[in-house]
């Protein structure tokens, strides 16, 4: 039974110039409920969900919160009415300390006669950690010293500061590892047992199964369906959010595992302080070589050494010709495209248009006599727009414009037009609805039949055994084990190895 209404919006519409996001959305969110908000990439989750945590105003329709309306000016006006987001993108700012983060406007929390009192405000923080499980972070650290999931964890702690009513939780748990997530769903379940609302947001549908009580499906920006936990039922769901029914199975159905002798990717005993130890591996021709662990195990540090971008204390990456990774460009000149865990800050140049970052990598390609012309760089974006189906209003648009789900559709085709042989893929699918997921993979496997390899570093253990034709598990630097494909691998075997 549900509890009373908390928030209530009435035909919400939104539109940014010609993209129509939102077509008038009306719903109930209720007291004691975890309400996963569903839908295809693009359909409208984000922007519903900053409406109501003002991030921008509505172009029509109300809302109400406690039975009074509620207009929230912008996001910190949201929080002083009890309601924070944290969202898929990064939310903290780079320059300062940890708890200048969590504190960010609330400064004058601590602030007597003009001066902060930066002692107590380092004690606050360390206990705003604590309160939620945290003991690894240090309050007076500059927020660089902490990767992606230490600062998605540091911006949960900012939102739920103030004892939000209603927590927003927008395509966060996917940069986490499962330490993190356990924080996340501690936190949900304790607003939902004090009677507060949660509005969660996740392209994993079966932990928006276990996690939520209801579902709310939105598709093209219009509301579908609302329904309880008794009417979750998996295909169902699916449905109605694609608008059709999803046949056939995501992953490849072969067992078969082979490849050709040809070694296109080497790395040498390869070391970094603290993050790798001594590791070897090789990238076959038509290899779809998986490499999984926990977050901290190494394997997205190994990706970066692998590309060029960051460099390895001892040991090398060679190409089969000997040629060596020594930085990104020589990696892209050879063919290598990197698909980053951390895709707006090192995958995407945000202010700048669907074209000039998808045309970025192939201007040697586009090019002709040396020149480049604006319609051949318009004919090969187009061409990877149609072909990874990018939701977009036209190439001319920001990248920051888009939708978590189609920012990733544009680094993939960015490589794809470089026509890329090697592809070193950090956690691909990440923020990608069901129904773009299983195109990503049968175009993975496409590429492999096409001779092209691939390195897929995934938290996501049925997609690694869906997927390779080798596995390596990493654990605390080392490369653990590595298994074949086989059809008896499972992930009870796997996680033996990771922890
Ligand atoms: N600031 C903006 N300016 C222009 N268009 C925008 C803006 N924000 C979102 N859109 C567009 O509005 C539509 C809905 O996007 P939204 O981010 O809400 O989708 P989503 O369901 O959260 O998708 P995903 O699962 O990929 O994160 C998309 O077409 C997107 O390109």
């Amino acid at each position: 039974m549900s509890g009373e209404v908390i928030l209530k919006s009435h035909d919400i519409v939104k539109h940014f110039g010609q993209t129509h996001a939102l077509n008038g959305i009306s719903v109930e969110i209720h007291r004691g409920e975890i309400i996963g908000l569903i839908g295809e990439n693009g359909s409208g989750k984000s922007t519903f969900s900053s409406i109501i945590s003002g991030v921008y105003p509505p172009t029509s329709g109300s809302l109400e919160l406690k039975g009074q309306p509620y207009k929230p000016t912008n996001p910190l006006d949201a929080q002083k009415h009890g309601i924070s987001m944290v969202t898929q993108e990064m939310g903290t700012l780079p320059g300062i300390k940890v708890a200048d983060n969590i504190f960010l406007g609330r400064e004058e929390m601590f602030t007597q006669h003009g001066i902060v009192n930066r002692k107590q405000m380092y004690e606050a923080a360390k206990k705003a950690m604590e309160k939620v499980g945290i003991t690894d972070i240090k309050p007076d650290a500059p927020i660089s010293n902490y990767g992606l999931e230490d600062r998605k964890l540091i911006e949960v702690v900012r939102a739920i500061y103030n004892d939000p009513e209603i927590f927003i939780v927008d395509e966060t748990t996917t940069a986490l590892s499962q330490k993190g997530r356990d924080i996340i769903y501690r936190l949900i379940r304790k607003f939902c047992d004090e009677n507060k609302a949660v509005i969660f947001i996740s392209h994993d549908l079966e932990e928006i199964m276990e996690v939520c009580s209801q579902l709310i499906v939105l598709r093209d920006g219009d509301f579908i369906e609302q329904l309880p936990k008794s009417e979750f039922e998996e295909e169902r769901i699916k449905e109605l959010m694609v608008g059709r029914k999803l046949t056939g199975s995501y992953y490849r159905s072969d067992y078969d595992g082979s490849f050709s002798d040809e070694v296109v990717l080497k790395a040498e005993k390869i070391w970094k302080s603290h993050t790798l130890e001594d590791i070897s591996l090789e990238l076959h021709k038509g290899e779809i070589l998986g490499i999984g662990g926990l977050t901290d195990c190494g394997m997205h540090d190994l990706g970066k050494i692998l590309f060029g971008i960051e460099k390895p204390l001892i040991g090398k990456v060679t190409l089969g010709d000997g040629t060596e990774i020594s930085n990104p460009k020589v990696a892209i000149n050879h063919k290598i495209g990197y698909v980053s865990k951390n895709r707006d800050q090192e995958a995407l140049i945000l202010s700048a248009s669907i074209m000039e970052n998808t045309v970025l990598p192939s201007m040697s390609l586009i090019s002709k006599g040396g020149l480049i012309f604006k319609s051949a760089e318009k004919k090969f974006t187009q061409e990877q727009i149609k072909g990874m189906s990018i939701k977009c209003r036209e190439m001319s648009q920001d990248v920051r414009d888009l939708s978590g789900g189609n920012k990733q559709k544009v680094v993939f085709g960015k490589w794809l037009g470089n026509k890329s042989e090697i592809f070193i893929l950090d956690c691909p699918t990440r923020g990608i609805d069901i129904g773009v997921k299983a195109f990503m993979y049968q175009l993975m496997y496409q590429l492999k039949q096409e001779g092209k390899s691939i390195i897929m570093i995934s938290e996501e253990l049925p997609e690694l055994i869906g997927m390779s034709d080798k596995i390596m598990i990493m654990k605390d630097g080392k490369v653990q084990k590595t298994f074949d494909r086989s059809e008896k691998l499972s992930e009870s075997l796997l996680i033996k190895e990771m922890v």
